[in-house]
């Protein structure tokens, strides 16, 4: 996240960290959602034929061990079957990852809430990112797990000819477009959104940003639209 700020420890305690074995390491890769006991939630690209995945939930400073954290094998990969790395402008960036067994709920790791299906955000919708990825273009990764308020574009914005123009699709969400953004490491994340009744939903799963720089202005930070996948969502979650 560029120009976000440290998170108040656990206070998305849906918020994992996807990380790929390298040799007899794991490191982080992407972010991803806990969006019910035994599935995670995360982006397509994120995922790689071959590579071994772990999720880490209940982490916040990935250079300390805090006694919070939780680690899960990831038992089965489901990545949308309309999501393809060549055409990323065609959207369906998601994967949902199957876990070995269920995290121990608790302060630290808890469940989020999906949307209604087709839940479109009104224009300026106050929504907050959350990751680890670089804090600004080929910075360094932060430690500690950072946020940022990033305030929903409409769609009609976001695909102007010098904003995104016929790359956002409407099965996306655009948010941000100022000086704050999603850097590489942040993808997979959730943008989370305050709901009427006071719960957390994940209105957007972190996809992409401008190629030249992350906060590029005009260039919002572009997620799959989370309400525009409620069926394929619930039918893998339900069924797999
Ligand atoms: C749709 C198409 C015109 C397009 C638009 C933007 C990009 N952006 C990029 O390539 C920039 C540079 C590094 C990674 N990156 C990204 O946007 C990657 C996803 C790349 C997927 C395609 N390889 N995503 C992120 O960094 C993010 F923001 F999700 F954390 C790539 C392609």
């Amino acid at each position: 996240v560029v120009n976000g700020e440290d998170a108040r420890p656990h206070s998305w305690p849906w918020q994992i960290s996807l990380q790929v074995k390298h040799g007899s390491r794991f490191h982080h890769t992407c972010g991803g959602t806990l969006v019910a006991p035994r599935w995670v939630l995360t982006a397509g690209h994120c995922i790689w034929p071959g590579d071994v995945y772990r999720v880490v939930l209940g982490e916040h400073d990935m250079s300390l061990q805090e006694g919070s954290e939780q680690i899960r094998d990831v038992l089965r990969i489901v990545v949308h079957p309309g999501w393809d790395i060549d055409h990323v402008a065609d959207g369906n960036d998601l994967a949902l990852l199957k876990l070995d067994k269920s995290p121990i709920m608790n302060d630290g790791v808890g469940v989020a809430c999906l949307p209604a299906a087709g839940e479109i955000l009104a224009h300026g919708t106050a929504c907050y990112i959350s990751g680890w990825g670089n804090l600004y273009t080929h910075g360094p990764m932060p430690d500690k797990l950072q946020q940022a308020l990033l305030p929903v574009v409409e769609h009609s914005m976001c695909s102007r000819s010098d904003w995104w123009g016929h790359t956002v699709k409407s099965t996306m969400v655009c948010a941000g477009g100022d000086v704050i953004s999603a850097c590489n490491g942040d993808s997979g994340g959730p943008l989370n959104c305050l709901g009427q009744d006071g719960r957390w939903y994940i209105q957007g799963v972190t996809s992409f940003v401008s190629s030249a720089v992350c906060n590029e202005v005009k260039k919002p930070t572009v997620f799959t639209r989370t309400s525009a996948f409620t069926e394929w969502l619930n039918e893998v979650i339900q069924n797999y």
